[in-house]
């Protein structure tokens, strides 16, 4: 693989967050240069003054070949641009930004509060004609930045052409992206195994075993599957890596916000209404507490059994404690293993 024949950056990264950081540092690997938006001036002023983020991404040291700006119009011309906001903002960064013939390649992981539309849908409407694409994977910012070795779905609504387009210049060594012309399953994966994560992180933080997350984890799957096969997405995809792979790996480790968030509320136990003062005291976003409501709503609206999704929306809105979500969810009544079309009538 060699870098394109181009002078000044061919690549913006929009979002100076964690992971939009991290994503700069891995392409900036090799000495290419990357244009990072980043909405904050202290941001800006640190990543080119000292090559560092210290507000999202602390302990990293940035390569120089990063510039930041806080100018959206700087990026409007690139060929690639990364999009890597978070979720509820995408629509309105994407619409000041106005890209001009650009691949967008859509990083954000949640659905949008009030219309229901995955990150696709909002790009697609904030920027018309532009190629999409979705990158989604099991990615930890920090590892990523560290350049650890780490594999995502690249799925591409413009197909094997926008596919040998962007590969070349996303793929690193340890950067491996996998084709896939699944947009929709791509953008159900990432969103939903946020919601996941924090139930997953209620159990640890109930204490209630390895047992109990890992059975969280299979019925989760299972509500992967049913809204992302009623929304059109692929099977393969939700059981490749923007879908399961993920899901493993957040509900698997503090690391994670949305976990770490569970895992605050799981120390409530049976007290409600915590949330709102936990996400108050956030300075990071925690996807899954937004797009909550979100799946609550559409698998009430589709008919689409959801009850993990639908108690952490509870517990998020101060309608059910910690451990009666739990206690309602054992409390279901048994029912069959697999048969999806069943199991989508709930
Ligand atoms: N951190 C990670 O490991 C990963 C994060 N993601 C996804 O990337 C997206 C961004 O997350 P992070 O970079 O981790 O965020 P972060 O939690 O590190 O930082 C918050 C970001 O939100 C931005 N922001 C706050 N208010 C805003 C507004 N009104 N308009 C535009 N931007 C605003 C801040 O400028 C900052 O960039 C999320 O959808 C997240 O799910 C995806 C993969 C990995
Ligand atoms: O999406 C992520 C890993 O793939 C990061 O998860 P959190 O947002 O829960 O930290």
């Amino acid at each position: 693989m060699s870098a394109p024949l181009a002078f000044g950056p061919q690549v913006g990264v929009v979002g100076g967050g964690a992971w939009g950081t991290a994503l700069a540092q891995m392409l900036a690997s090799d000495g290419r240069e990357v244009l990072l938006w980043a909405r904050e001036a202290d941001v800006v002023a640190a990543i080119n003054r000292e090559h560092r983020n210290p507000q999202f991404l602390p302990g990293t040291s940035l390569h120089p070949s990063i510039r930041a700006t806080e100018s959206l119009a700087d990026l409007a011309a690139l060929p690639v641009l990364l999009m890597v906001t978070p979720a509820q903002h995408l629509g309105s960064v994407l619409g000041a930004l106005a890209p001009q013939g650009s691949d967008i390649v859509l990083c954000a992981k949640g659905i949008e509060q009030g219309t229901g539309r995955l990150m696709s849908e909002v790009a697609a409407a904030a920027a018309p004609g532009a190629a999409l694409a979705v990158l989604s994977g099991p990615t930890f910012a920090h590892e990523v930045a560290d350049g650890l070795p780490t594999a995502v779905t690249l799925a591409c609504a413009g197909g094997a052409a926008q596919w040998a387009r962007l590969a070349p210049v996303i793929a690193r060594p340890a950067f491996r992206p996998y084709y896939s012309a699944d947009v929709i399953g791509a953008s159900i994966g990432g969103a939903v195994k946020n919601v996941l994560a924090i139930a997953c992180g209620v159990v640890e933080g109930l204490a209630l075993g390895a047992n109990a997350r890992a059975a969280l984890i299979s019925r989760g799957f299972a509500e992967m599957q049913r809204l992302g096969l009623v929304m059109g997405a692929e099977a393969e995809t939700l059981a490749g890596l923007s879908g399961l792979g993920d899901l493993v790996l957040t509900c698997s480790s503090p690391d994670s916000r949305n976990f770490a968030l569970g895992m605050a509320l799981g120390a409530n136990g049976d007290h409600t209404g915590g949330a709102a003062a936990l996400l108050a005291e956030r300075s990071t976003v925690a996807e899954g507490a937004f797009t909550a409501p979100v799946l609550a709503s559409l698998a009430t609206q589709r008919g689409i059994a959801m009850p993990i999704a639908q108690g952490v929306a509870a517990l998020l809105d101060g309608t059910l404690s910690p451990r009666a979500l739990v206690a309602q969810l054992l409390a279901r009544p048994l029912r069959p293993e697999a048969a999806l079309p069943e199991a989508m009538l709930g």
